[in-house]
Protein backbone atom coordinates (compact mmCIF):
# COMPACT_ATOMS: atom_id res chain seq x y z
CA UNK A 1 0.00 0.00 0.00
CA UNK A 2 1.10 3.55 -0.94
CA UNK A 3 2.02 6.26 1.76
CA UNK A 4 -0.80 8.45 2.49
CA UNK A 5 -0.98 11.92 0.69
CA UNK A 6 -3.58 14.22 1.84
CA UNK A 7 -4.26 16.19 -0.96
CA UNK A 8 -5.07 12.99 -3.43
CA UNK A 9 -8.96 12.72 -4.59
CA UNK A 10 -9.25 9.60 -2.28
CA UNK A 11 -8.60 11.28 0.79
CA UNK A 12 -10.74 14.46 -0.50
CA UNK A 13 -13.92 11.96 -0.12
CA UNK A 14 -12.79 10.83 2.89
CA UNK A 15 -13.48 14.63 3.92
CA UNK A 16 -16.37 14.92 2.44
CA UNK A 17 -17.58 12.15 4.23
CA UNK A 18 -17.09 14.07 7.49
CA UNK A 19 -18.96 17.20 6.45
CA UNK A 20 -22.00 15.66 5.60
CA UNK A 21 -24.08 12.40 6.70
CA UNK A 22 -25.36 10.90 4.12
CA UNK A 23 -22.46 12.48 2.15
CA UNK A 24 -24.48 13.16 -1.38
CA UNK A 25 -22.92 11.43 -4.43
CA UNK A 26 -24.28 13.10 -7.38
CA UNK A 27 -24.10 11.05 -11.13
CA UNK A 28 -22.26 12.53 -13.84
CA UNK A 29 -22.28 11.79 -17.03
CA UNK A 30 -19.57 14.06 -18.88
CA UNK A 31 -17.78 16.95 -17.72
CA UNK A 32 -20.03 19.41 -18.19
CA UNK A 33 -22.85 17.74 -16.14
CA UNK A 34 -19.35 17.53 -13.79
CA UNK A 35 -19.47 21.54 -13.43
CA UNK A 36 -23.36 21.44 -13.14
CA UNK A 37 -23.47 19.41 -10.01
CA UNK A 38 -20.59 20.88 -8.57
CA UNK A 39 -22.35 24.43 -9.14
CA UNK A 40 -25.83 22.93 -7.07
CA UNK A 41 -23.28 21.98 -4.56
CA UNK A 42 -22.47 18.21 -4.60
CA UNK A 43 -19.01 17.59 -2.76
CA UNK A 44 -18.80 14.15 -4.53
CA UNK A 45 -19.67 12.61 -7.98
CA UNK A 46 -19.66 9.68 -9.35
CA UNK A 47 -18.83 8.07 -12.30
CA UNK A 48 -21.93 5.15 -13.36
CA UNK A 49 -20.93 2.28 -15.38
CA UNK A 50 -24.68 2.35 -16.74
CA UNK A 51 -24.01 5.88 -17.66
CA UNK A 52 -20.57 5.55 -19.94
CA UNK A 53 -22.51 1.99 -21.66
CA UNK A 54 -25.81 4.00 -22.53
CA UNK A 55 -24.16 7.19 -22.51
CA UNK A 56 -21.12 7.04 -23.79
CA UNK A 57 -21.28 3.69 -26.07
CA UNK A 58 -24.64 3.54 -26.76
CA UNK A 59 -25.03 -0.08 -25.23
CA UNK A 60 -26.86 -1.28 -22.49
CA UNK A 61 -25.34 -2.40 -18.81
CA UNK A 62 -24.29 -5.57 -19.28
CA UNK A 63 -20.76 -5.79 -18.69
CA UNK A 64 -19.48 -4.87 -22.44
CA UNK A 65 -18.08 -1.89 -21.82
CA UNK A 66 -14.48 -2.53 -20.82
CA UNK A 67 -11.48 -0.82 -18.18
CA UNK A 68 -10.37 1.85 -20.67
CA UNK A 69 -14.13 2.64 -22.05
CA UNK A 70 -14.55 3.83 -18.02
CA UNK A 71 -11.17 5.11 -17.69
CA UNK A 72 -11.53 7.64 -20.59
CA UNK A 73 -14.78 9.18 -19.37
CA UNK A 74 -13.04 9.04 -15.71
CA UNK A 75 -10.37 11.53 -17.39
CA UNK A 76 -12.05 13.54 -18.85
CA UNK A 77 -14.51 14.06 -15.45
CA UNK A 78 -11.07 14.71 -13.42
CA UNK A 79 -9.48 17.25 -15.25
CA UNK A 80 -12.80 19.14 -15.51
CA UNK A 81 -13.32 19.41 -11.63
CA UNK A 82 -11.70 19.01 -8.24
CA UNK A 83 -14.63 17.13 -6.39
CA UNK A 84 -14.05 13.86 -5.61
CA UNK A 85 -15.05 10.90 -8.12
CA UNK A 86 -16.18 7.71 -7.38
CA UNK A 87 -16.10 5.33 -10.51
CA UNK A 88 -18.20 1.90 -10.96
CA UNK A 89 -15.63 -0.37 -11.27
CA UNK A 90 -18.31 -3.20 -12.15
CA UNK A 91 -16.67 -6.31 -11.47
CA UNK A 92 -12.76 -5.07 -11.82
CA UNK A 93 -12.45 -5.88 -15.18
CA UNK A 94 -11.18 -9.20 -15.12
CA UNK A 95 -9.27 -11.68 -13.06
CA UNK A 96 -6.60 -10.36 -10.24
CA UNK A 97 -3.85 -8.89 -12.84
CA UNK A 98 -6.69 -7.29 -14.32
CA UNK A 99 -8.26 -5.85 -11.04
CA UNK A 100 -4.52 -4.34 -9.83
CA UNK A 101 -4.38 -2.61 -13.10
CA UNK A 102 -8.27 -1.31 -12.76
CA UNK A 103 -6.99 0.20 -9.61
CA UNK A 104 -3.57 1.81 -9.94
CA UNK A 105 -5.07 3.45 -13.49
CA UNK A 106 -8.37 4.52 -11.96
CA UNK A 107 -5.76 6.30 -9.22
CA UNK A 108 -3.68 7.82 -12.06
CA UNK A 109 -7.24 9.33 -14.14
CA UNK A 110 -7.85 11.09 -10.91
CA UNK A 111 -10.50 8.54 -9.34
CA UNK A 112 -10.79 9.29 -5.91
CA UNK A 113 -12.33 5.44 -5.13
CA UNK A 114 -14.10 2.89 -6.90
CA UNK A 115 -16.53 0.17 -6.35
CA UNK A 116 -16.32 -3.48 -7.26
CA UNK A 117 -19.36 -6.05 -6.80
CA UNK A 118 -20.02 -9.72 -6.25
CA UNK A 119 -21.86 -10.11 -9.54
CA UNK A 120 -20.67 -12.65 -12.22
CA UNK A 121 -18.30 -10.69 -15.24
CA UNK A 122 -21.93 -10.91 -17.67
CA UNK A 123 -23.56 -8.47 -14.96
CA UNK A 124 -26.89 -7.10 -14.55
CA UNK A 125 -27.95 -3.73 -13.09
CA UNK A 126 -28.46 -4.23 -9.59
CA UNK A 127 -32.28 -3.55 -9.76
CA UNK A 128 -33.19 -6.38 -11.95
CA UNK A 129 -33.96 -9.70 -11.88
CA UNK A 130 -32.29 -12.95 -12.56
CA UNK A 131 -28.30 -11.55 -11.32
CA UNK A 132 -26.26 -14.03 -10.69
CA UNK A 133 -23.14 -13.09 -8.27
CA UNK A 134 -19.77 -15.33 -7.59
CA UNK A 135 -18.73 -17.25 -4.46
CA UNK A 136 -17.58 -15.16 -1.11
CA UNK A 137 -14.20 -16.69 -1.49
CA UNK A 138 -13.98 -15.59 -5.42
CA UNK A 139 -14.64 -11.74 -4.34
CA UNK A 140 -13.01 -11.61 -1.38
CA UNK A 141 -9.45 -12.36 -4.02
CA UNK A 142 -11.23 -9.66 -6.26
CA UNK A 143 -11.09 -7.24 -3.27
CA UNK A 144 -7.23 -8.48 -1.75
CA UNK A 145 -6.48 -7.58 -5.32
CA UNK A 146 -7.64 -4.16 -5.43
CA UNK A 147 -6.29 -3.61 -2.36
CA UNK A 148 -3.06 -4.66 -2.89
CA UNK A 149 -2.78 -2.52 -5.80
CA UNK A 150 -3.74 1.03 -4.26
CA UNK A 151 -0.36 3.32 -4.51
CA UNK A 152 -2.55 6.17 -2.73
CA UNK A 153 -3.31 4.24 0.93
CA UNK A 154 -6.45 7.22 0.86
CA UNK A 155 -7.80 5.79 -2.03
CA UNK A 156 -11.04 4.93 -1.44
CA UNK A 157 -12.04 0.82 -2.20
CA UNK A 158 -15.85 0.11 -1.68
CA UNK A 159 -17.35 -3.18 -1.90
CA UNK A 160 -20.59 -3.73 -3.62
CA UNK A 161 -22.70 -6.67 -2.70
CA UNK A 162 -25.70 -7.70 -5.00
CA UNK A 163 -26.05 -10.38 -2.75
CA UNK A 164 -29.63 -9.27 -0.98
CA UNK A 165 -31.91 -10.27 -3.87
CA UNK A 166 -30.50 -14.08 -3.50
CA UNK A 167 -28.96 -14.66 0.11
CA UNK A 168 -30.59 -12.07 1.78
CA UNK A 169 -29.22 -9.64 4.55
CA UNK A 170 -28.03 -12.64 6.60
CA UNK A 171 -26.01 -13.63 3.29
CA UNK A 172 -25.36 -9.70 2.52
CA UNK A 173 -24.02 -8.67 5.81
CA UNK A 174 -21.71 -12.08 6.04
CA UNK A 175 -20.07 -10.88 2.79
CA UNK A 176 -20.16 -7.30 3.55
CA UNK A 177 -17.99 -8.55 6.71
CA UNK A 178 -15.31 -10.83 4.86
CA UNK A 179 -15.06 -7.94 2.26
CA UNK A 180 -14.18 -5.36 4.61
CA UNK A 181 -11.60 -7.83 6.38
CA UNK A 182 -10.33 -8.86 2.97
CA UNK A 183 -9.53 -4.50 2.49
CA UNK A 184 -12.96 -2.95 1.70
CA UNK A 185 -13.03 0.63 3.16
CA UNK A 186 -16.68 0.91 2.39
CA UNK A 187 -19.50 -0.55 1.15
CA UNK A 188 -22.48 -0.25 -1.23
CA UNK A 189 -25.77 -2.44 -0.37
CA UNK A 190 -27.19 -2.68 -3.62
CA UNK A 191 -31.05 -2.48 -4.14
CA UNK A 192 -32.51 -2.45 -0.88
CA UNK A 193 -35.67 -2.40 -0.51
CA UNK A 194 -36.75 -1.01 3.16
CA UNK A 195 -35.03 1.22 5.73
CA UNK A 196 -35.45 -1.36 7.76
CA UNK A 197 -32.74 -3.54 5.87
CA UNK A 198 -30.71 -0.61 5.60
CA UNK A 199 -30.58 -0.68 9.60
CA UNK A 200 -30.03 -3.81 10.23
CA UNK A 201 -27.27 -3.59 7.99
CA UNK A 202 -25.25 -0.99 9.57
CA UNK A 203 -26.04 -1.97 12.71
CA UNK A 204 -23.41 -4.52 12.02
CA UNK A 205 -21.10 -3.32 8.87
CA UNK A 206 -18.79 -1.17 10.57
CA UNK A 207 -17.89 0.46 7.56
CA UNK A 208 -19.34 3.42 5.98
CA UNK A 209 -22.59 2.23 3.98
CA UNK A 210 -23.88 3.57 0.46
CA UNK A 211 -27.46 3.17 -0.17
CA UNK A 212 -28.34 3.43 -4.58
CA UNK A 213 -31.44 5.51 -4.95
CA UNK A 214 -31.77 4.93 -8.34
CA UNK A 215 -34.86 5.61 -9.72
CA UNK A 216 -37.24 3.47 -10.86
CA UNK A 217 -35.72 0.37 -9.56
CA UNK A 218 -36.32 -1.72 -6.10
CA UNK A 219 -35.08 0.97 -3.86
CA UNK A 220 -37.77 3.77 -2.52
CA UNK A 221 -36.83 7.05 -3.18
CA UNK A 222 -35.53 7.25 0.37
CA UNK A 223 -34.81 10.97 1.52
CA UNK A 224 -31.31 12.16 3.45
CA UNK A 225 -33.05 11.91 6.57
CA UNK A 226 -34.42 8.74 6.54
CA UNK A 227 -31.35 7.50 5.55
CA UNK A 228 -29.49 8.97 8.20
CA UNK A 229 -32.12 7.67 10.72
CA UNK A 230 -31.01 4.19 8.99
CA UNK A 231 -27.22 4.98 9.20
CA UNK A 232 -26.20 4.95 5.78
CA UNK A 233 -23.24 7.16 5.16
CA UNK A 234 -23.08 7.86 1.73
CA UNK A 235 -26.11 8.31 -0.74
CA UNK A 236 -25.99 7.96 -4.55
CA UNK A 237 -28.27 9.89 -7.72
CA UNK A 238 -26.46 7.84 -10.12
CA UNK A 239 -28.50 8.14 -13.34
CA UNK A 240 -31.08 11.31 -12.44
CA UNK A 241 -29.85 14.44 -14.31
CA UNK A 242 -28.80 11.77 -17.03
CA UNK A 243 -32.38 10.30 -17.25
CA UNK A 244 -33.95 14.05 -17.16
CA UNK A 245 -31.56 15.05 -19.75
CA UNK A 246 -32.46 12.08 -22.23
CA UNK A 247 -36.21 13.16 -21.46
CA UNK A 248 -35.24 16.72 -22.59
CA UNK A 249 -33.09 15.55 -25.87
CA UNK A 250 -35.81 13.34 -27.20
CA UNK A 251 -38.78 16.50 -26.76
CA UNK A 252 -36.68 18.64 -28.60
CA UNK A 253 -35.76 16.87 -31.41
CA UNK A 254 -39.08 15.37 -31.72
CA UNK A 255 -40.67 19.17 -31.85
CA UNK A 256 -37.76 20.25 -34.33
CA UNK A 257 -39.08 17.26 -36.47
CA UNK A 258 -42.84 18.03 -36.32
CA UNK A 259 -43.22 21.38 -35.72
CA UNK A 260 -40.40 22.79 -38.08
CA UNK A 261 -38.99 24.93 -35.77
CA UNK A 262 -37.59 24.71 -32.21
CA UNK A 263 -39.32 27.66 -31.04
CA UNK A 264 -41.69 25.84 -28.87
CA UNK A 265 -39.61 24.39 -26.86
CA UNK A 266 -36.83 26.96 -26.50
CA UNK A 267 -37.87 28.01 -23.07
CA UNK A 268 -36.82 24.99 -21.86
CA UNK A 269 -33.34 25.44 -23.14
CA UNK A 270 -30.19 26.81 -21.44
CA UNK A 271 -29.33 29.91 -22.46
CA UNK A 272 -26.25 30.46 -24.64
CA UNK A 273 -25.38 32.53 -21.45
CA UNK A 274 -26.13 29.93 -18.79
CA UNK A 275 -24.21 27.35 -20.63
CA UNK A 276 -20.86 30.06 -20.68
CA UNK A 277 -21.65 30.29 -17.42
CA UNK A 278 -20.53 27.34 -16.31
CA UNK A 279 -17.93 26.97 -18.24
CA UNK A 280 -16.11 30.00 -17.03
CA UNK A 281 -16.08 30.96 -20.83
CA UNK A 282 -15.88 35.09 -20.26
CA UNK A 283 -12.77 34.50 -18.09
CA UNK A 284 -11.10 32.82 -21.11
CA UNK A 285 -12.57 35.59 -23.29
CA UNK A 286 -10.68 38.15 -21.46
CA UNK A 287 -7.68 36.50 -21.55
CA UNK A 288 -8.04 35.72 -25.00
CA UNK A 289 -8.74 39.69 -25.42
CA UNK A 290 -5.34 41.16 -22.95
CA UNK A 291 -3.67 38.36 -25.63
CA UNK A 292 -4.68 39.89 -28.86
CA UNK A 293 -4.18 43.62 -26.81
CA UNK A 294 -0.50 42.79 -26.09
CA UNK A 295 0.00 41.75 -29.60
CA UNK A 296 -1.74 44.74 -31.16
CA UNK A 297 0.12 47.15 -28.82
CA UNK A 298 3.77 45.53 -29.63
CA UNK A 299 2.70 45.97 -33.41
CA UNK A 300 1.76 49.44 -33.51
C1 LIG B 1 -25.26 1.94 -9.94
C2 LIG B 1 -25.32 1.32 -11.29
O1 LIG B 1 -24.49 0.18 -11.33
C3 LIG B 1 -24.74 2.28 -12.33
O2 LIG B 1 -24.15 1.77 -13.30
O3 LIG B 1 -24.89 3.49 -12.18
C4 LIG B 1 -26.75 0.89 -11.73
C5 LIG B 1 -27.72 2.04 -11.79
C6 LIG B 1 -29.03 1.73 -12.52
O4 LIG B 1 -29.05 0.90 -13.44
O5 LIG B 1 -30.03 2.39 -12.22
C7 LIG B 1 -27.20 -0.23 -10.82
O6 LIG B 1 -26.89 -1.40 -11.14
O7 LIG B 1 -27.81 0.02 -9.79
Amino acid sequence: MGSTNRSSPGSRLREALQQEKPLQVAGVIHAYAALLAESAGFRALYVSGAGVANASYGLPDLGITTQGDVLEDVRRISSAVELPLLVDADTGFGSAFNIARTVREMIRAGAAGIHIEDQVAAKRCGHRPNKAIVSPAEMVDRIRSAADAKIDADFVLMARTDALASEGMEGAVARAQAYVEAGADMIFLEAAGSLEEYKAFTDVVKVPVLANVTEFGRTPLFTVDELAAAGVSLVLYPLSAFRAMNAAALKVYQTIREQGSQASVLGEMQTREELYRYLGYYDYERKLDALFAARNSEEE
